[in-house]
């Protein structure tokens, strides 16, 4: 038998649009022809199982050679073949088309940054790396005879019958001369490792085995230990840390969807913008980039996630407006809610533990999704500063309202911040850390979500209960009728020189510090979310308040060497110094700040010295 004929009824030069538009992408004709040998083995083994064929015993396996010196590739399998009619119908005129219409399809785009996989493309994707192919096959229906088509990348084809003797189909590239980067065999190995890893089937390369097969998302969960999982976790990413947790996914219904994915030890280089979790469609390696499958909050998970049914080969807008790639991330998140759901409730413990690493992600989710924000907004925990314990937001408001009126007070850094929070801590008042970049989005949105909610950073007012109200009111001076406090005030505008600095003068229930800072919160909030905004470190507030405390014996023993008509220079010298160590908690000084702020503290030294000899 010899037959030639012209496969081309539409477009007379599909071969140089294929090389031409898929030049940047020529890896996943491997693909394509180990998925075909794949779906071959399937379809035979699911004949197999119907009774109607079977197999003398042998394996089923996919076999690639490199044949260096002859300059080709084959890929073997030993499936359900093709009968010469089969080959008309399916490689001539389905391939063929199918071929034609991904190509119409992406006429005129930029492919590689429209498309995430290429499936559809199929078999005529060979035809970017061969000037020839040829396809050599025997069907599984006993009786049939084993042909050869044969093709040199121009629209005729050749059919003829062929001596092989063995079930199913070898396609055999002559790979040309721009593509020869195919005859590496490091290269070849690399592509089915990265492509065809878990395709449960073996692959052989060289005659070596190439692929690990067990994709373990295709395993039922109650048959996995937790072993297996960690195993496969660092098969996966061999150079991650052990995972936290992790979601075994597998539905059918409306969609099919199976996948493993692990909640990773957030690294400090994480970058957000890069999806971690691996997409695969019948255990074929697609993609890593699968935003609009994966939300970008959940971008550090990691895993597998595969998909027969999300749309492999069309532009990302399409992607988004799917109905059923919504319906996909929608699923994802809502597990991702119930698993953790399952572990507070499950194992508060670890879940406390792991906080510290998941706490990023399930922030910048609850913002970005409603839903999730429901799903799981009784179990946002904070950590309690100087305290080995966290809370939920309610149990905090139950257990501080009689002393905090329903604030919550807050610190963004425990150390500068220690004073503001030793004195609500002395007064039984809980303050909670939220110290993260994202915390200051975190905080507003809580208040916008929950109308009975206000957040305070420690320093941004002090609580009635730090203050003892009546000391302050204290009248001292008979002629003036001022009091200590309003005296106080005065001396430090005047000796530091800054009629319009805001002082107050209170007599905190804590002697400890004599001055602290306050930065009104709304309008520090502002300056950081535009830092933020900006990339750029927050400038200091100007509009801030100096509280000095009238129960602290330095502010006492100044106030004394005032009244006494003492070292007026001394005075000075220690509001000054009094109002930089309260700035210093705040913000870094400059050189020239720190260079005056030294100078103070020598002279303060000194006089006292001085005094004291
Ligand atoms: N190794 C093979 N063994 C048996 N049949 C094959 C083999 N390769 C291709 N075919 C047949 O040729 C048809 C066309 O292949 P092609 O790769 O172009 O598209 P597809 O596999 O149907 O779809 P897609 O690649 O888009 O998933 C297949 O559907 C199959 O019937």
């Amino acid at each position: 038998m010899k037959e030639t004929g012209s496969i081309s009824v539409h477009t007379e030069n599909i071969f140089p649009i294929i090389k031409r538009w898929l030049y940047s992408d020529k890896d996943i004709f491997l693909r394509e022809l180990i998925s075909n040998a794949a779906d071959a083995i399937s379809k035979l083994r699911l004949i197999g199982y119907s009774g109607e064929f079977q197999t003398s015993g042998e394996e089923y396996e996919i076999r690639v050679d490199l044949d260096k010196d002859a300059r080709t590739l084959t890929v073997s399998d030993n499936g359900i073949g093709m009968t010469a009619e089969e080959v008309k119908k399916y490689i001539n005129q389905v391939a063929f088309s199918s071929a034609e219409e991904f190509l119409q399809k992406y006429q005129g785009g930029d492919v590689k940054q429209q498309i995430i996989g290429h499936f559809g493309l199929g078999f005529y994707s060979a035809f970017m790396v061969a000037r020839r192919v040829e396809l050599d096959t025997l069907s599984y229906k006993s009786g049939s005879e084993a042909v050869l088509w044969s093709c040199d990348g121009t629209t005729a084809f050749e059919l003829t019958s062929s001596n092989r003797a063995e079930r199913g189909t070898s396609v055999k590239l002559f790979i040309d001369d721009e593509s020869a980067e195919f005859l590496d065999e490091a290269k070849i190995r690399d592509l089915i490792r990265n492509y065809c890893d878990f395709l449960p089937v073996p692959i052989l390369f060289n005659g070596e085995g190439a692929n690990r097969q067990k994709p373990l998302w295709t395993q039922s969960p109650g048959s996995l230990k937790d072993e297996d999982y960690k195993e496969f976790y660092n098969y996966l990413y061999p150079l991650g840390e052990e995972p936290l947790f992790w979601i075994h996914l597998n539905t059918d219904y409306p969609f099919n969807l199976q996948g493993i994915l692990y909640f990773p030890r957030l690294r400090a280089d994480l970058d957000w913008t890069k999806g971690q979790t691996r997409l695969f469609c019948n255990q074929v390696f697609v993609s890593n980039n699968v935003e609009e499958i994966i939300p970008q909050f959940l971008a550090p998970l990691q895993g597998a996630v595969d998909s027969p049914d999300i749309p492999l080969n069309v532009s990302r807008s399409f992607l988004q407006n799917d109905r059923t790639v919504r319906r996909i991330a929608d699923y994802i998140t809502r597990k991702v809610g119930d698993r953790l759901k399952e572990l507070y409730k499950e194992d508060y413990e670890r879940y406390v533990q792991c906080w510290k690493d998941i706490n990023m992600f399930i922030k910048y989710g609850v913002m970005n999704s409603d839903k999730f924000y429901e799903q799981v907004k009784d179990i946002l925990i904070f950590e309690i500063a100087g305290e080995d314990r966290f809370t939920t937001l309610s149990d905090y408001i139950e257990r501080n309202k009689e002393r905090t009126a329903g604030k919550l007070y807050y610190t963004s850094d425990t150390g500068a911040q220690a004073p503001y929070i030793d004195l609500l801590k002395s007064q039984d008042i809980e303050v909670l850390v939220l110290d993260a970049y994202i915390d200051s989005h975190f905080v507003s949105f809580l208040e916008r979500q929950n109308s009975d909610v206000r957040f305070a950073r420690v320093d941004s007012d002090l609580d009635e209960s730090v203050l003892h109200k009546d000391k302050a009111a204290e009248i001292v001076d008979p002629h003036t009728n001022k009091t200590r406090s309003e005296q106080l005030i005065e001396l430090f505008q005047q000796k530091l020189g800054q009629a319009r600095l805001k002082v107050r003068a209170e007599a905190l229930k804590s002697e400890a510090t004599p001055a602290v800072l306050l930065l009104p919160e709304s309008l520090r909030r502002i300056k950081e979310m535009s830092a933020l905004v900006n990339q750029k470190p927050m400038e200091f507030l100007d509009d801030h308040t100096l509280v000095v405390n009238t129960s602290n014996p330095l502010i006492q023993n100044l106030q004394r060497l005032e009244d006494t008509g003492g070292d007026e220079k001394l005075v000075s010298l220690i509001c000054q110094h009094v109002y930089d160590l309260a700035l210093l908690s705040q913000k870094s000084f400059d050189a020239a700040a720190m260079g005056q702020f030294i100078q103070r503290s020598n002279d303060v030294l000194t006089r006292l010295a001085t005094r004291a000899v």
